[in-house]
Formats: structure tokens, C-alpha cells, sequence
């Protein structure tokens, strides 16, 4: 049976919204329904105050829709939002509440780093951005929302508590010339710290509201890999200028980084180009160049589905040392061919407009 929306709104519908008797399509609860032939996604929005009560709700809901068809994958997360309000209704001919992403006062631009797979430099292109764009005379912050391995704090050589002195807001860190905000910074570093949806979509919105940003002309959201709430919650609370997706050139990583694209297109989240990093194996002892992942993958997938290949980044030591050392390339050796890639990536969203 292929699923159709309105089959899955009729299972979503068959479901009881606890609090206002309704059910949760009526209630206005479900939102970013996306029905594909391979996965039905949905998000339950619910107050924060409420989240505990409607966790059996969501898998009730999952389960009904399961149910509909069992080849089908869905994946149903919960957001909560801390003052209660009434939820927009998803029916149609209703006047709905305004309700959507917000920009981030004093901050003109936003932008998320993302990749669709684990360890492909997301992170180092995050940091080694801020820092180029830091030294080409813009405000940059970072926040990290690598909510399961925050690494911008030893990326960024930065350490320390936040201070909150009015228990409110949050003062973020600064080095390099980057304002930065990092959950690692939040967490003791060797501890493992196991994430309840609602407690992380909260941790994300503190981090997005509650730090006190200054005014940057952008702030650049290094995301954790794949697509999973985080990044749901981000592009649904603030307003993105847009993404930048990262990518090795092997098939394996294509296949994850064209997922990534796809969910920023349902979220309405204009994709800036896409960046191959580990591009071409650059040999510190003698210069030779090796494509050890391959080469040009992400320009052939890049111009298949029509966004700009922003920079190819070379494989080479001296990235991941400063990384690891506490000063990105573009910080440690400014003027070195490894930088540049990354000092005209900037270059290109100043030129655009979106830092
Ligand atoms: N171009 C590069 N040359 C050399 N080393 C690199 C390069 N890009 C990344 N690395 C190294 O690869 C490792 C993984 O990079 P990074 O942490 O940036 O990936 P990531 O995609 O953010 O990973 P995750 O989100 O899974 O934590 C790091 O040790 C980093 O220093």
C-alpha cells in the first residue's frame, strides 16, 4: 500500500490529544508532515510543561502509522516550546497564530553547517569559517549545536564555564575574534551525556535565546551529523540565511549529504552549496597529491541537484593539528594554500550577502 498524506493524517487523527480532548491533528500538535515513499517524518509540538505526558502520545502515534504500512520507516520526534500558547491548527480555511522561525535579535544572518554522515570535517570547516570571516572584519559567533560530541571548545581552544550573572542569560566564550557558545562548555568533557528529545529541543532554544549573542553580522551553527531533531528544531526556531552542507567525495557520504539537502528543502531552508572536504590528499613531506576518497563527487552531486559547490578543502596534517591544537589553519598558518580554501569561502558569502 503506498502511503498518501491523507491516509497518514487519517491514522494521526485517530489519536487523543490528552489535554484538550481533540484529537492531535484537530489539536494542532503534528506539524512538518512529510509523506515520502520511504519515510513518513512528522514533529509533535507540545508545551514544555506537557512534554512528559504526551511522550506515550508520540508512540502512539508512530505505532498508527506503523501500523498503516510496515516496509514504511517513520521517524516521529516531540519539540516542546516553554510558555504555553495554542498550537496552530493543521486544518485548512482556519486562521492560524503566526508562528514560524524567528530571527535572533542583533543578528543578521544564520547559518548551519550540516553534513549527512559523521566525521567528514564539518566541524573544522565550521570553526576555520568563523575564524576567516572573523579576520576578514566581520561579528561571527559559533554555536555549537554538535549536541552529541561538541568539539568547537578544543577546536577553538576554548574552555571555561559561561558566566550567568543574572541567571538569565548567558555570556558567551571568545577567541580568534569568534563569540562562540558550545554545550561541551555546559558539560564535564569526559562524560557522556545521554540526550531526552525534549531536554535537548530545550538546551537548543537556551542556546539560540538565552546567550547574549551581541550584535554579528552572522552566526554560523555547526549541527550534528544526519537529520535528526536538532536540525528540525533549529530550521523550525530560527530563521536560517541557510545551509551549507558538507561532504567527503565517497558514495557513501553522497548518499547521507543528498539526505541532508532533502530535509532542508521540506524545512523551507534555502541551501547555500555544498563543500568537499578531504577533496585531495595533500602529502606533507613531499606535496604529492592523492585522491584517497576520491575526487570530485561532490561537484557531480552538486550540480545534479542544482546548488553551488562552495570549496574543495585538501586532505592535510596541518588541518587537523590546528584543529586539535586550539587555532584553526586559517588562525595558525593564515598564510598557507590549506587556509585559502577556506579564506575564499568566505570571501564568497560576503560577496553574496549571507556574512
Ligand atoms: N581537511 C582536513 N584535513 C585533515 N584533517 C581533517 C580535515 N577535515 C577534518 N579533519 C579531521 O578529521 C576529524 C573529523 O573532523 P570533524 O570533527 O571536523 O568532523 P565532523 O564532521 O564535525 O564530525 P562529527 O560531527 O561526527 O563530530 C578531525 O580530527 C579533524 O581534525
Amino acid at each position: 500500500m503506498t502511503l498518501t498524506r491523507e491516509t497518514v493524517l487519517a491514522a494521526l487523527k485517530s489519536i487523543e490529544d490528552p489535554i484538550s480532548g481533540n484529537d492531535i491533528i484537530e489539536a494542532g500538535l503534528v506539524r512538518a508532515l512529510t509523506v515520502e515513499p520511504e519515510q513518513v517524518r512528522f514533529v509533535l509540538e507540545v508545551s514544555g510543561s506537557a512534554a512528559a505526558e504526551y511522550e506515550d502520545v508520540l508512540n502512539r502515534a508512530k505505532e498508527a502509522v506503523e501500523n498503516l504500512d510496515s516496509t514504511q520507516s517513520v521517524s516521529a520526534v516531540m519539540t516542546s516550546h516553554s510558555t504555553p500558547k495554542t498550537p496552530p491548527d493543521l486544518k485548512p480555511n482556519h486562521r492560524a497564530e503566526p508562528k514560524g522561525p524567528e530571527p535572533i535579535p542583533g543578528v543578521n544572518n544564520i547559518i548551519a553547517i550540516a553534513s549527512g554522515k559523521g566525521g567528514v570535517g564539518k566541524s573544522t570547516v565550521a570553526s576555520n569559517l568563523a575564524c576567516a570571516l572573523a579576520a576578514k572584519g566581520r561579528k561571527v559567533g559559533l554555536l555549537d549545536a554538535d549536541v552529541y560530541g561538541p568539539s568547537q571548545p578544543r577546536m577553538l581552544g576554548v574552555s571555561g564555564r559561561p558566566a550567568s550573572p543574572d541567571g538569565k542569560t548567558i555570556l558567551p566564550m571568545r577567541n580568534h575574534g569568534v563569540t562562540m557558545m558550545s554545550l561541551g562548555l555546559m558539560t564535564n568533557e569526559d562524560q557522556a551525556v545521554v540526550w531526552r528529545g525534549p531536554m535537548l529541543m530545550g538546551a537548543l532554544q537556551q542556546m539560540l535565546g538565552q546567550v547574549q549573542w551581541g550584535a554579528l553580522d552572522v552566526l554560523i551553527v555547526d549541527l550534528p551529523p544526519g537529520t535528526g531533531d536538532v536540525q528540525m528544531t533549529l530550521a523550525q526556531k530560527a530563521k536560517l540565511t541557510g545551509a551549507i552542507v558538507v561532504s567527503t567525495p565517497q558514495d557513501v557520504a553522497l548518499l547521507d549529504a543528498r539526505k541532508g539537502i532533502d530535509m532542508f528543502n521540506q524545512l523551507g531552508t534555502p541551501i547555500l552549496g555544498m563543500i568537499e572536504n578531504m577533496s585531495t590528499h595533500i602529502c606533507s613531506a613531499c606535496g604529492h597529491e592523492e585522491h584517497v576518497f576520491g575526487h570530485g563527487g561532490v561537484n557531480a552531486e552538486a550540480a545534479k541537484l542544482g546548488v553551488p559547490l562552495l570549496a574543495e578543502i585538501p586532505l592535510h596534517i596541518d588541518i587537523r593539528l590546528a584543529a586539535d591544537g586550539g587555532a584553526p589553519i586559517v588562525v595558525s598558518k593564515a598564510g598557507s594554500s590549506q587556509a585559502s580554501a577556506f579564506l575564499s569561502l568566505a570571501d564568497q558569502l560576503i560577496e553574496t550577502g549571507v556574512a
